[in-house]
């Protein structure tokens, strides 16, 4: 089975509120809020996938410096292994809007558990649960 590296990240705004977005319909888990971001292409680092996802998904501008490694998910779907790495970042240019997600959502960590997420994202949660 493939292992598909995606990365992802909670966005945290002066609140504590983190970020979360939905899938669009005709997308796997359509409907589900997820984390922005994607799969890393071939020759890219994490860092700069993140920060081109951000771009495109968000309209956002960050910078590697102001990504934090936070945890990773890793987990078994049907047809791939997904191994995500979790980004925290506080600090970016511009105001998120949703290019490519149905909606965007800022939310109480305590509160991400009342949203629909993939499965792969359940133990991340409590992880920002715990620490935000
Ligand atoms: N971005 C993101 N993907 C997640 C999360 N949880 C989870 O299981 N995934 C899965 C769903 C997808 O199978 C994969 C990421 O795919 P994606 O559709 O976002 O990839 P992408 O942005 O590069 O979009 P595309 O060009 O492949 O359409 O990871 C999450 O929290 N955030
Ligand atoms: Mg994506």
């Amino acid at each position: 089975m493939k292992t598909v590296l995606v990365v992802a990240a909670a966005l945290i705004d002066n609140d504590g509120r983190v970020l979360i977005a939905q899938r669009p319909e005709g997308k796997s888990l359509a409907g589900q809020w997820e984390f922005p971001g994607g799969k890393v292409e071939e020759g890219e680092t994490p860092e700069a996938a993140l920060i081109r996802e951000l771009e495109e998904e968000l309209g956002i501008t960050t910078k590697a410096a102001c990504l934090a490694p936070f945890v990773f998910a890793s987990h078994t779907y049907e047809t791939f292994h997904l191994l995500m790495p979790l980004y925290l970042i506080r600090r970016w240019e511009g105001t998120a809007r949703a290019l490519e997600h149905t909606a965007l959502k800022w939310v109480k960590p305590k509160d991400l558990r009342d949203y629909p997420m993939p499965p792969a994202d359940a133990p991340l949660v409590a992880y920002l649960v715990d620490f935000l």
